[in-house]
């Protein structure tokens, strides 16, 4: 669909926003401790294996599994600019190609921009 492995690992990195909720998902809890904030922490926190309270998606944890994906998920867990980058990047191309954001991404943002 015109996603590189780049992409994929940038975009997954939406993780660092909201929680997923056992009574929508069957999955529970935040990907970062600071699920508020859009900032590296999900590339950080996958790197570090699992910790108590947070999630790790099979697609998360498949994204050290893979070696094409992982340089990425090393790439963006040193260097926060560069994930910046190219999550906005990839942000566009995913819009252009006609797909909107899950409405639970708004959701998040809006809860987040509601709370500051
Ligand atoms: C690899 C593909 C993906 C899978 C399998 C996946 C899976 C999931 C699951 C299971 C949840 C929890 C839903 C719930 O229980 O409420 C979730 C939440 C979320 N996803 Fe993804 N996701 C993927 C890609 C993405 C992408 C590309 C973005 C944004 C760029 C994204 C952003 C989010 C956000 C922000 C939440 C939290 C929503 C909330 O707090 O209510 N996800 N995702």
């Amino acid at each position: 669909m015109g996603l590189s492995d780049k992409d994929i690992v940038a975009l997954s990195g939406g993780h660092t926003l909201g929680r997923a909720h056992p009574e929508r998902s069957g999955f529970d809890g935040p990907w970062t401790q600071e699920p508020l904030k859009f900032d590296n922490s999900y590339f950080v926190e996958l790197l570090k294996g699992q910790t108590e309270g947070l999630l790790k998606l099979p697609t998360d944890t498949a994204l050290l599994d893979d070696p094409n994906f992982r340089p990425y998920v090393e790439l963006y867990a040193k260097d926060e600019e560069a994930f910046f980058r190219d999550y906005a990047a990839s942000h566009k191309k995913l819009s252009e190609l006609g797909f909107t954001p899950r409405s639970s991404v708004f959701k998040t943002v809006l809860r987040w921009k509601v709370t500051g």
